[in-house]
C-alpha cells in the first residue's frame, strides 16, 4: 500500500489531467505552430495563451507590452520543502528571489525528455503556468506525466536559430533551460547528429542568450569526465579528456559557456548531473539507463539482463533531487557563484547493489544476468563518485535521496504504474467480453 503522498498519486493525477478538455487547446496550439511556425504573430502571440483555466490561474495577471505577465504577488512561490517521493520538486532550500518582482519567463528546450517534463511541471508550479514555455521537436503524448497540459508548448528545433529567436522575442523570455541533447549511448550510434544537436544547438541558444541578455542553464554530465579523470570523489576541477562523442560535446558546452560568461557577461550556469532515476518518465538512451530498466523488468519478469558488469559504480541521483538542485542553481544570486559549472552528486551504486536491494526488500528470488555491451566501455570511463562540496557551499545543494530511498521509490512507483496499466487493460477486456456476450 502506498502512502497518500506517494509519487504515484501525483503521477496518476498528472496523467489524468491529460484527459481534460483543455488538452484540446494544446493540440490546436501545437498544430498551428508546427504547421507554419510563426507565420503570423497574431496566431502565436503569447497573449493568446490563457492564464485562466489552469490550476495556477492568476486573476492578477497583467499585460506588459504584448505579453501577459503574471504578477508575482499573486503567484506564491512554493517553498522548497522536503517531500520524499514526489517528482514535482520540493527541497530543503529556502528561496524566494522574486518576492518583490515578477517571476521569470522561461523557455525549456527538449522539454519532453526524461528531465524536461519534471522540470517544466516544477517551474510552472513556482512561476505560473503561462510563464514557462515548453518546447521540443516532437508532440506531447497522452501517456506523458505533464501536470499542466494547458500550458504553452511550441515546436522548437534548436538547430533553427531564427525560430528560437522568434520564440524568445515573442514570449519575452528571460531564462532558457537548454535540455535538448543526444545522450551517451544514442550519441555513440549517431555521432554526426550528436555533434549537431549537442554543439550547434547549444551554440545557437548561447548566442541568443548573449544577444537577448538571458540567463542560460545547460546541464553537463559525469560523461564530461574521461578515463584519465580520478575515479573516486572526482573534484570540479580535474582532468577532462572524455573519449565519447557525448562527453566531448559536453566539455565544449562547459568551456564555451564559461567563455561567454567571462567575455560577454552571459549568465551561464551548469551542473554535471549523475545518472538520473525516475519511474514515470523514461530515459532517453544513456549508459545509466540500466538503473531504471531494472525496476521495470524486475516487476514484469522477476529477472533482468544487465548491460553493465556487477561492480560498475556510477554516481546516481533521484529526479526530485535533480530538479530541486537545478531550480536552486537557477535561482541562486549570481554573486554567490564562484564558478559556472558545478559537480552535483547524491549517491553512488553499482548493478549488484541494486540486485541485492531488490532481493532483500522486495523479491528474494530476483534473477540478475550480466551481459555487458558497448555501454560498459562508456561507464568504465566515468567517475564512480563526485565531490560536490562547492555546490553545497556556494548555493546550498543538499540531496535528499540515498540509494535505499531511490530503490524504494522506484520499486513502488513502477509497481503502481504497472498495476494501473493492468487495471486499464482488464477494464477494456471485460468491456469487450460484455459486448461479445450481449451480441
Ligand atoms: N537523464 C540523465 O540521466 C542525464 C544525466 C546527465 C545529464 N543529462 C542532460 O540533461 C539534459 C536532458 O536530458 P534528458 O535525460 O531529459 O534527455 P532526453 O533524451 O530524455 O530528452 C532530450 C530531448 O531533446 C529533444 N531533442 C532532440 N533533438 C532536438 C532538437 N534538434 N531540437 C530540440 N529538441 C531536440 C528530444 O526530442 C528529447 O525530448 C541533456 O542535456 C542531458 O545531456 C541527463
Ligand atoms: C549520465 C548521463 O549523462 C546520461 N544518463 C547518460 O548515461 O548518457
Amino acid at each position: 500500500m502506498l502512502a497518500r503522498n506517494s509519487p504515484f498519486v501525483l503521477s496518476r493525477r498528472a496523467v489524468a489531467r491529460l484527459t481534460v478538455p483543455s488538452r484540446r487547446f494544446l493540440s490546436t496550439k501545437l498544430a498551428q505552430t508546427t504547421a507554419t511556425p510563426f507565420a503570423s504573430t497574431t496566431r502565436l502571440s503569447p497573449t493568446a495563451i490563457p492564464t485562466t483555466g489552469s490550476s495556477n490561474a492568476n486573476p492578477a495577471a497583467s499585460t506588459i507590452g504584448s505579453v501577459t505577465r503574471t504578477a508575482a504577488a499573486a503567484t506564491p512561490l512554493l517553498p522548497l520543502s522536503s517531500t520524499a517521493g514526489q517528482q514535482r520538486a520540493s527541497s530543503t532550500a529556502a528561496m524566494a528571489p522574486f518576492a518583490s518582482q515578477r517571476p521569470p519567463r522561461v523557455l525549456v528546450t527538449g522539454s519532453l525528455g526524461q528531465l524536461g517534463i519534471a522540470l517544466v511541471n516544477t517551474l510552472r508550479d513556482r512561476y505560473g503556468v503561462a510563464n514557462v514555455i515548453a518546447s521540443d521537436v516532437r508532440k506531447p503524448t497522452a501517456d506523458l506525466p505533464i501536470a499542466h497540459p494547458e500550458g504553452p508548448f511550441v515546436y522548437a528545433d534548436v538547430l533553427n536559430y531564427p525560430l528560437l529567436e522568434r520564440i524568445i522575442v515573442d514570449f519575452q523570455i528571460d531564462w532558457v533551460v537548454h535540455y535538448s541533447a543526444l545522450l551517451s549511448a544514442v550519441a555513440e550510434k549517431n555521432p554526426a547528429q550528436a555533434l549537431s544537436v549537442n554543439i550547434t544547438g547549444f551554440q545557437n541558444v548561447l548566442e541568443l542568450a548573449r544577444v537577448h541578455k538571458l540567463r542560460i542553464f545547460c546541464p553537463s554530465t559525469i560523461g564530461a569526465f574521461g578515463p584519465d579523470t580520478p575515479k573516486q570523489n572526482t573534484p570540479d576541477l580535474t582532468i577532462m579528456k572524455p573519449n565519447t562523442i557525448y562527453g566531448i560535446t559536453k566539455v565544449h558546452c562547459e568551456l564555451l559557456g564559461e567563455y561567454y560568461n567571462e567575455k560577454f557577461g552571459v549568465d551561464f550556469r551548469s551542473v554535471r548531473y549523475p545518472g538520473i532515476l525516475s519511474y514515470d518518465t523514461m530515459p532517453g538512451g544513456g549508459t545509466t539507463d540500466y538503473a531504471i530498466d531494472i525496476f521495470h523488468q524486475a516487476l514484469r519478469t522477476n529477472s533482468y539482463n544487465c548491460f553493465l558488469k556487477p561492480d560498475t559504480y556510477l554516481p546516481m541521483m533521484y529526479i526530485t533531487d535533480c530538479i530541486n538542485g537545478t531550480v536552486q542553481l537557477l535561482e541562486a544570486p549570481s554573486t554567490s557563484l564562484t564558478q559556472r559549472v558545478y559537480n552535483m552528486g547524491a549517491d553512488s551504486f553499482c548493478p549488484a547493489d541494486l540486485a541485492t536491494a531488490i532481493r532483500e526488500q522486495f523479491s528474494p528470488d530476483f534473477q540478475m544476468n550480466y551481459i555487458p555491451d558497448t555501454r560498459q566501455a562508456i561507464a568504465d570511463s566515468w567517475p564512480a563518485s563526485l565531490d560536490d562540496s562547492r555546490a553545497r557551499t556556494d548555493w546550498g545543494w543538499r540531496p535528499e535521496f540515498q540509494t535505499t530511498d531511490m530503490v524504494k521509490v522506484m520499486w513502488n512507483g513502477v509497481a503502481q504504474q504497472l498495476a494501473a496499466a493492468n487495471s486499464r487493460t482488464s477494464k477494456v477486456k471485460s468491456k469487450v467480453e460484455g459486448v461479445a456476450a450481449s451480441a
